[in-house]
């Protein structure tokens, strides 16, 4: 099954084209990894997919559901945007179990989820602590326990190892790997290009609202004509550059 598909999907603000006639295949249990650079529309594309943002024209489904079904939609998903949705004035521990009652989790259950995650993300001993006292770091790991929390089908982040430091970023490294391991999907833009070489099966760079080259990371550094030693970065600068525009410095 797919989990995610984008059929001519666009977005436009004031007439102004920023996500353009996309198409999107993303097979369930896949780790997606969506590049492009600044401003190319990866957030308008997620908040889309996520039903957060009305499609201006074309259509996109997650598992099956058309994203103009909210509710249906709303269920099988997980959702990290770039600032966590938190109240300032609640524990992180109170935040977390108010999420998992929007969520319909039952206590207990929530309760172990919550114990497992906070111990996980190196939490505990703050999760007493209102959410306003939290370093970026630690509102980040908050955010990411709740698109996980329960479970969903198909998780969208974005820059889930923002804000973190190393030793936090390797966990959400191997818990995204192990997520993915357990058949979920898990859509993830991130400028961090070594985050998406080690995760992604299948890459999609995004820009200007296309999608310029898709394939697995393998496949791309295959591309260019220079393969041999070619990376990612090398992809990415090579199908993202305006070549009519004067680049600084010359
Ligand atoms: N609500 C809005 N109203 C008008 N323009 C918008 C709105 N949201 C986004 N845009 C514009 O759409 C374009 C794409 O923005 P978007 O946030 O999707 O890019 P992005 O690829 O996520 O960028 P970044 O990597 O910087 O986060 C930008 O030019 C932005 O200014």
């Amino acid at each position: 099954m797919n989990a995610i598909t984008a059929t001519d999907l666009t977005k436009r603000f004031d007439g102004t084209v920023v996500v353009d006639n996309l198409d999107l295949v993303v097979p369930s249990g896949t780790v997606y990894g969506f590049l492009g650079p600044n401003g190319a529309g990866k957030t308008t594309t997620m908040r889309m997919l996520t039903t957060l943002t009305r499609p201006t024209s074309g259509s996109a489904t997650i598992m099956g559901e058309p994203v103009t079904d909210r509710d249906a939609v709303r269920s099988s998903i997980g959702y990290l945007p770039e600032d966590p949705p938190v109240f300032d004035e609640l524990t992180g521990r109170e935040q977390l179990e108010y999420y998992a009652r929007l969520r319909d989790i039952p206590e207990e259950t929530a309760n172990k989820r919550i114990d497992g995650w906070l111990d996980r993300f190196d939490l505990r001993a703050d999760a007493t602590k209102r959410i306003e006292a939290y370093s970026k770091g630690m509102r980040q790991k908050i955010g990411l326990i709740q698109a996980l929390l329960h479970e969903p089908d198909v998780v969208f982040l974005d820059e889930p190892t923002s804000g973190l430091d190393p030793r936090a970023a390797r966990t959400v490294l191997d818990v995204l790997d192990q997520v993915a391991d357990e058949g979920h999907t898990v859509f993830l833009s991130t400028h961090i290009l070594s985050v998406v070489e080690e995760l992604a099966d299948l890459v999609g760079v995004l820009y200007q609202g296309r999608i310029v080259e898709e394939g697995d990371p393998a496949e791309l550094t295959g591309t260019l004509e220079a393969a041999e030693d070619s990376t990612l970065e090398d992809v990415f600068l090579s199908v993202t550059t305006d070549h009519s525009a004067p680049v600084v410095g010359e």
